[in-house]
């Protein structure tokens, strides 16, 4: 998808609302156990119930890989059911991957090609031979990780030069010489408040792919206050938030409740902000 689309979507839906759809077997209501894929009948509930709210689903591969082969299936089982019945929605693999050169070439044909979502998580660490085989995808994204929500962030993130940059900064800086923002995002986790100032200071146009609200305790009025820009440039996802918001048989319903309120404040952010 490209990125005229997506803020199209964000303006015609009034959000910009991700679903993360972290769908661990352990959690799902006991009553799905019995059907032959229990995490696919949970995903394609989910997506009905929560398409109307959101622009993006994210799968997180981890919840998929867990199981194995089956994991997989389903996998690509939700993303066929996706694409057929939501053609609209922006659908990210959270993989986190990013190797060598020759070995990113590979993930890169997995995911755009095989799999054919719209982006994929990647990290930085490895350097511009690891990200560029992600690249010149037609309408497909790299989002790279820049400034995590995890506690972890500030292990390495965090560390400065003798100028005072922080490690994060380098990688945005360095990474916005490898591809435009038609092509590239940056994850910046919600967690992370006021640092969305900073961010912005050196991706002004970028759209940020921004997890932590929910279940890690971020705040949306934050995340907009500080890091919306013109076009919105944001995506913001909850997983266990949405997904898990009951273990019972309404699960569907609540699912949809929590979306729809974060879709109202989002609508509520747009509008005051005069994007729609
Ligand atoms: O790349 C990510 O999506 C990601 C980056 C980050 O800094 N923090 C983070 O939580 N995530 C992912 O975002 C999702 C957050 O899930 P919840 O905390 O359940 O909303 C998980 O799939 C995480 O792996």
């Amino acid at each position: 998808m490209k990125r005229n689309e997506l803020i199209e979507n964000i303006k015609r839906k009034g959000s910009f609302l991700c679903v993360g759809l972290d769908t661990d077997i352990k959690k799902i209501p006991s009553h799905l156990l019995d059907s032959d894929d229990p995490v696919y009948e949970f995903n394609k509930a989910i997506i009905d119930a929560t398409a109307p709210y959101c622009v993006a689903y994210k799968p997180n591969l981890a919840f998929y890989e867990a199981t194995g082969a089956q994991g997989w299936i389903t996998l690509e089982k939700t993303l066929r059911y996706l694409k057929e019945n939501y053609p609209d929605q922006f659908i990210i693999a959270d993989a986190k991957r990013g190797d060598i050169g020759n070995t990113s070439k590979l993930y890169a044909r997995s995911f755009f090609e095989h799999l054919d979502v719209d982006a994929i998580t990647v990290a930085p660490y490895m350097g511009e031979d690891s990200v560029t085989p992600f690249l010149g995808y037609e309408g497909k994204w790299v989002i790279l990780l820049a400034l995590t929500s995890n506690k972890g962030s500030r292990d390495f993130q965090f560390i400065e030069d003798k100028e005072g940059t922080r490690l994060f900064e380098h990688v945005i800086t360095t990474s916005q010489k490898w591809a435009s923002p038609e092509e590239m995002m940056y994850v910046v986790g919600a967690t992370q408040g006021e640092m969305f100032k900073d961010i912005r200071r050196v991706a002004p146009d970028s759209f940020l792919l921004v997890p932590g609200v929910g279940a890690q305790g971020g705040s949306l009025e934050d995340v907009a206050r500080y890091g919306m820009n013109a076009d919105c440039g944001l995506l913001v996802n909850s997983s266990r938030g949405i997904i898990f918001a009951s273990s019972g048989t309404d699960y569907a319903e609540a699912a949809a409740n929590e979306a729809e309120k974060l879709q109202k404040q989002m609508h509520a952010i747009l509008s005051e902000a005069g994007i729609i």
